[in-house]
Parts: structure tokens; sequence; C-alpha cells
């Protein structure tokens, strides 16, 4: 689905991102981990045209066919079906909850130039906005300011943002930040319900949501691919524990980690 071969960054002398191997499979979610400055964000801002590759190619399957993004620009990947939820909301303070999915279901959709002119299409946005937002549990607060929200809804409508267009690939950019411990679960349910019709490739800090969700974890540490596998073997990779987990389910899988990644809430404690 989504591929990259000898993926590399560098900025000046450090090498933020070092030679990365990944692939995204179709109907998988995968999630990318790893400690402060791993080179997560780093990762994402080159798959979704936002950085440039100092190496190394980004390839997307489309239609059967292996199709280059490694010089795309931000708009070309969206328009090619690969869309992030961002974790520093791009999020229209003012306007009401739908009226910011119902745009970027109007910028992604094939006649966004005639949208503001078209009663027909406009009335399509409306309705594919409110069908996001049903599905991203916020129909309810559709008429309400988006500054108005509360953290943990301000991720569900970025997510919402995501999914207008109806993308072949989600990257979700840590959902869970800001949002109280209580609503982990609302999230797990959230990214496990978006996983059921697109790709996902998912950085999340709290390791409660990745072990629940994944089918498989990446672990970058120094920008390299320190492991990738299914949850329970990165859990117990002697190397992911050195470098990240720091003790997360060693015992029994269900114990907080003394330090390492967080576990419920928006405190990050994992060491750089
Ligand atoms: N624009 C930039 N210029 C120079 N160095 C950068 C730039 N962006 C990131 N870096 C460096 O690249 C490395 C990887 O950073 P990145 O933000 O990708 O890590 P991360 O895994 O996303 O970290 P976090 O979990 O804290 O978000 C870090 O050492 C960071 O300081």
């Amino acid at each position: 689905m989504l591929r990259t071969a000898g993926l590399t960054k560098n900025f000046g002398g450090l090498t933020a991102v070092d030679d990365v191997d990944f692939r995204l499979r179709e109907g998988e979610l995968c999630s990318l981990i790893g400690p402060n400055g791993a080179g997560k964000t780093t990762f994402f801002d080159l798959l979704t045209g936002a950085l440039e590759p100092t190496a190394g190619s980004i390839e997307l399957r489309r239609d059967g066919e292996w199709e280059s993004l490694t010089d795309a620009s931000p708009s070309a990947v969206a328009q090619a079906g690969v869309h992030r939820s961002y974790q520093i909301t791009n999020v229209f303070p003012e306007r009401t909850v739908l009226e910011n999915v119902r745009v970027a279901a109007q910028a992604a959709g094939e006649n966004a130039w005639k949208g503001w002119r078209n009663t027909a299409t406009f009335e399509e946005h409306i309705e594919e906005a409110h069908g996001i937002l049903d599905r991203v549990g916020l129909d309810a607060l559709a008429d309400r300011p988006a500054s108005a929200l509360a953290h943990g809804e301000k991720r569900q409508l970025e997510v919402g943002i995501a999914l207008a267009g109806d993308p072949d690939v989600l990257l979700l950019d840590e959902p869970n930040a800001g949002v109280s411990s209580e609503s982990v679960d609302d999230i797990i349910d959230l990214i496990a319900d978006v996983a059921t019709d697109h790709a996902v490739l998912l950085v999340e800090h709290n390791m409660d949501i990745v072990m629940n969700v994944s089918d498989r974890i990446v672990v970058l540490n120094q920008g390299a691919v320190i492991a990738d596998d299914e949850p329970a073997a990165v859990r117990e990779d002697p190397a992911v524990q050195r470098a990240y987990l720091g003790g997360y389910g060693e015992d029994d899988g269900d114990d907080l980690p003394s330090s390492g990644a967080t576990t419920d809430d928006d405190e990050e404690v994992v060491g750089a």
C-alpha cells in the first residue's frame, strides 16, 4: 500500500531518519514508536511531503501500480489518498465542527473549485461531513464552534478532518495527545474503527493504546528501525525495552512502566 526504501533525512550533520525500509500493507494498522527525537515526526513529514528526503524513495500502490511520492508536494500526497491528522491542531477555531469537516471534504473533493457555487456539491459535502462526525462521535456537537471543544473532542475532530475525502491511508499523529486518561478507551475505539476501512500508520506514546490496536509495530531509535514485528514480540524485544519501553509489560503485559512510554494521558516521561 505504502512503502519506503532507504528513506533518509539529514538536518546538517544530524541524521533524523536513517535508511528506513518501511511497508504499510492494505488493511493494516501499524504503529510507529520510539523515544523523543527518534525521528517519528520527521518520518511523517517525509511521507506527507512536508519535508524532502535526503535519500531514498516513497511509493504508494494505487490500482495495482506503485506510484512515486518521493518528491510529491503535500497537496499531491493528499490528493493521492494519504491524509494526516495533525498533532498540532489544524482546526479553524471560529468555525463550527461541521464547517471544519465540510471544508476539508470540499478541499479533498474532485470538484473543489466548484464547491462554493454548486449547491448539489455543497449539500453532498454537508452530508459527508455529518457521516464523518457521526463516525468520530461528534455529530451532536456539529454546530458548536471548534474552539468550544474539549481536548479529546478536538483530537476526534482532527481525525474527522483527516477522514474527509475518503483517503486510502491515514497517518494518525498522537490522537491521544492531551486527552484525559478516562477517554483512552474512546480513542482506542475510534482508532480501531477507522482502521476497519483504511490502512493506518499511528504515532502514539501511550503503550496501552499501541499494544491494543496495532497489527504491527515499528520501533525507531536515532532515526533507524530497531524492531518491526507484532506487538507481543516487540514488547519482549530486549533492544526495544532498553531503548524505549523501560519495563512496560515485562512481567504480565498489564503493568504500568516505571519509566519509558506513557500509559495514560498527556504526560510524556520517555527519556531522549
Ligand atoms: N527542522 C529541523 N532541523 C533540525 N533538526 C531537526 C528538525 N526537525 C527535527 N530535528 C531533529 O531530528 C531528530 C528527530 O526529531 P523528530 O521530531 O522527528 O523526533 P520524534 O521521534 O518525532 O520525537 P517526539 O517523540 O519528541 O515527537 C531530533 O534530534 C530533532 O531535534
